[in-house]
């Protein structure tokens, strides 16, 4: 029997659904990627205590279905890119990913944290606002960022940059409120100013380091919790009286599975039961609307039930883009849970939202603009009437210098939201001598900057020829281009030492060693801020501008690491399996290291971020050689055009002469130009690569720490064992006899079973471990744990064998 949900559904919420690799997926799950559905089966319940074979089908339809093999950057690309762009016009957007605990909602909103192609939708959210940015230059804009936590029903500010925070309680509480005609404000919330990418990382970053650091130790395992990321973007307009202003929420709902299923108790039965209302609360919200859209329901949206339903009112049914994402697992036993999720995706998409561009006026563009026409309409008039310059003829001296400031200022590029204004007053003597000065400058510029259409030369963007705009640009260019190839060279220089990924991490160690032995309080960026002290949002934002940032981001990792959970005592890298291996290993932290680093997957994700950034190295710097070479072609033909001019002006010639000369010129014009447009798109392609090696190399290093911080603390399990296993600081000669060379290079590997040859070790049994067996095996008395140690040990002598023999062939 096939229960078909509606396949195609409609609405302006989109709907997507993400299912993640698995194992050893079901063959009860079947995704087809082309017409964008699932299908469910589900075996039916036994019936009158025969066995029934028969299945239930349960089909589903999404905007589209995105597979296991499905890497970030295309999830980031379908689902979450046009509600990104959209803000830049002034739509509001959401995207949240819901789906059951495990599914991958983090994965997909925030992103893995070692790997650089794991970056989830945030950080790609970032990346791709402020490259967009950068490419328009018809408006200017501004961001700013909150980001906020609810847990248990209430929304904390994981932004706060007034307190040390290590419990979820030393964040400022949010507080809701809602105005008369139903919109949602916050109230004790930061808002943070990010003029670019890595200020804008920083703050994610910060946030997300808040929030591990106040997890409590029961909830670690899996977020219990809603985040919402908020880039709010405001865009101006040159010449407009108009502001637009949009947001996108980027939210990751806590898990979404029942309270029944999960057999908790104490704290953990209250969250799930908080999240539960909450998603309760959401799917109440979901039902009102699709009821009031059919006109068959309620016209109340029951919106207040929960902080998080308020805090997201516009992303649903509300002005907004929405898009979800529901995420699934493929395994057998998550069949019900992902059938679930599928249901709520098909309620979600039956909802209308009514995305709108968010313009108003802003009275105070008006005012100014109004008080600009006034003042010229009154010096109009006073030029009109001749009464001006109190019948003086000349400047004097001061006036003209004066004069001379402004005009340069005013052929200066404008800083963002600034118009260049000019003011000369009824001055009829001020209008010509400012145009006298204006000749002056053109003249200057050594005849090449002459105005749109003219023989040669580079025109601004409205056709007009700024020759002091031209040159500071060049300078500036220059300098940003010198800039980056000393970043360049010093980065490349760094890989060629090798000194990020693993280097980094034994640096990273030591920092983090050295910040813990001052107590931590040492490296505070609050503290260390200035004169704004860190405490004043306004003027020392959380971020890179501030100086906070690069303090602020030492200090949260040695917060992180410190206050990270202690609850396992289970090494993730296998300990060697000898005491004397061990032994051998707490006695040389460089050797530790080396075997440590080896078995982490992390470690693994590091390398792979090193190659990625040699490649972004390299593009970045073949395009910083196109950037020079272009420039330097531009100034070759300028300086032919030049040269063609003064033997124009030595030599008379007659018009053919003249006219052939025009057409070269032209013809260098066209060079010119193109060589601009190439240069232009190499300068844009190198901007952005240097933004991603910027956040590659900010990635790689905080992988980096990870792996110094998961050695610190594998290292001080493994001395534990050592201790454990009668060592002291020398190691110790093998208290398994002769079987083990603690030398040898199979002590340094794991032991294909490791956790019963751990736990006899670890038993009291195990310390007293008896005569070597046949094998050179010691025994523990208990059955099952000697099986493995001898089969360890036969594997052992096996590859010793094989290890041997291969030398002697050699
Ligand atoms: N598409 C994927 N590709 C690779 N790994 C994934 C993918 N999705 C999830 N994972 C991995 O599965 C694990 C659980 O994923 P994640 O933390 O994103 O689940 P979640 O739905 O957010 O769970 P919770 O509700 O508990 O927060 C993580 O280790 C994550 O890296």
């Amino acid at each position: 029997m096939t229960d078909q949900e509606d396949a195609a559904p409609s609405g302006n919420v989109e709907i997507y659904l993400r299912v993640r690799p698995d194992p050893r997926p079901s063959p009860l799950v079947t995704l087809n990627q082309n017409d964008n559905t699932v299908m469910w089966e589900v075996p039916k319940l036994e019936t009158g205590g025969y066995v029934n074979n028969q299945r239930e089908k349960y089909q589903f339809g999404f905007n589209g279905v995105i597979g296991p093999e499905a890497k970030q950057d295309e999830v980031f690309e379908r689902v979450a890119s046009r509600s990104v762009l959209g803000a830049l016009e002034g739509f509001n957007g959401t995207v949240f990913a819901y789906g059951q605990t495990g599914s991958g909602k983090t994965f997909t909103i925030s992103g893995g944290h070692d790997r650089y192609v794991d970056r989830g939708i945030i950080p790609r959210a970032i990346s791709r606002l402020y490259s967009e940015i950068s490419k328009r230059h018809d408006a200017t804009y501004s961001v700013q960022i909150t980001y906020v936590e609810i847990y248990n029903d209430q929304g904390y500010d994981l932004l706060d940059p007034d307190h040390e925070t290590t419990a979820l309680e030393d964040l400022p509480k949010v507080q809701l409120l809602e105005d008369d005609e139903g919109n949602v404000t916050m109230r004790n919330v930061s808002t943070h100013r990010a003029d670019n990418e890595e200020e804008a990382l920083n703050l994610l970053f910060l946030g997300d380091t808040n929030k591990a650091i106040t997890e409590t130790p029961m909830n670690q395992a899996s977020s219990r919790s809603h985040c919402i990321f908020t880039m709010q973007v405001e865009r101006r307009q040159q010449g407009s009286d108009t502001v637009r202003r949009a947001k996108v929420n980027l939210v990751d709902l806590a898990g979404s599975e029942r309270v029944h299923k999960m057999g908790l108790d104490g704290q953990t039965l209250m969250e799930a039961k908080h999240i539960n209302l909450s998603l309760h609360a959401l799917e109440q919200v979901v039902v009102a609307l699709q009821e009031k859209a059919q006109g068959t329901g309620r016209s109340h949206i029951p919106y207040r039930n929960s902080t998080m339903t308020m805090m997201l009112k516009d992303s649903l049914g509300g002005n907004c883009r929405t898009v979800m994402i529901a995420t699934a697992s493929p395994r057998g036993d998550h069949l019900l849970e992902g059938i679930s999720t599928c249901r709520f995706a098909q309620r979600i998409a039956m909802v209308t939202n009514e995305a709108v561009v968010n313009e108003e006026v802003d009275p105070a563009l008006i005012i100014k603009r109004l008080r600009i026409e006034n003042r010229e309409l009154r010096d109009e008039l006073r030029i009109l009437r001749g009464d001006n310059d109190d019948g003086r003829e000349e400047l004097t001296e001061s006036e003209m210098e004066r004069l001379r400031a402004q005009v340069a200022d005013y052929c200066k590029p404008p800083a963002a939201n600034e118009e260049p204004t000019l003011e000369l007053g009824a001055s009829m003597l001020k209008i010509k001598a400012a145009l006298r000065i204006f000749r002056e400058i053109v003249l200057q510029g050594g005849g090449v900057v002459v105005g749109k259409g003219a023989a040669a030369g580079e025109a601004g963007e409205d056709g007009a020829w700024h020759p002091e705009e031209l040159r500071s640009e060049i300078k500036r260019l220059s300098l940003v281009v010198k800039q980056r190839d000393d970043e360049i060279d010093v980065l490349v220089s760094m890989l060629r030492k090798g000194e990020s990924g693993e280097k980094g991490a034994i640096k990273a160690t030591e920092m983090l060693r050295e910040s813990r032995s001052r107590g931590l309080d040492d490296g505070d960026g609050d503290r260390d801020d200035g004169p704004a002290g860190g405490r004043d949002r306004a003027k020392a934002p959380v971020s890179s501008r501030g100086l906070r940032a690069p303090a602020a981001e030492n200090d949260a990792f040695a917060r992180v690491f410190a206050n990270e959970p202690r609850a396992s005592r289970e090494p993730d890298v296998p300990f060697p399996a000898s005491p004397g291996g061990i032994a051998a290993l707490v006695a040389d932290r460089t050797r530790a290291f080396d075997h440590f680093r080896a078995l982490n997957d992390r470690h693994a994700a590091v390398e792979e971020n090193k190659v990625v950034l040699k490649n972004k190295f390299d593009d970045a710097k073949a395009l910083g050689e196109c950037v020079t070479r272009s420039k330097g072609e531009i100034n070759r033909l300028k300086g032919l055009i030049e040269e063609m001019r003064q033997t124009r002006a030595a030599t008379r010639g007659g018009a053919r002469d003249k006219r052939d000369a025009d057409d070269d010129e032209k013809r260098l014009v066209v060079a010119i130009d193109a060589e601009r447009a190439a240069h232009r798109r190499a300068f844009d392609e190198l901007r952005d690569a240097k933004r991603e090696i910027d956040s590659l190399q900010k990635m790689t290093t905080q992988a980096g720490a990870r792996l110094a911080n998961d050695f610190e603390r594998w290292f001080e399990l493994l001395a534990e064992r050592h201790r454990e296993l009668g060592g002291d600081d020398s190691p110790p000669a093998s208290p398994i006899g002769k079987a083990i060379e603690p030398e040898s290079a199979a002590d340094l590997s794991p032991a294909p079973t490791m956790s019963p040859l751990r736990d006899a070790t670890n038993s009291p049994k195990g310390r007293n471990v008896s005569a070597p067996s046949q094998t050179g095996a010691p025994t523990t008395g208990n059955a099952r744990a000697d099986a493995d140690i001898k089969a360890f040990y036969e594997a052992r002598e096996r590859l010793l064998r094989m290890r041997r023999e291969s030398e002697l062939l050699a």
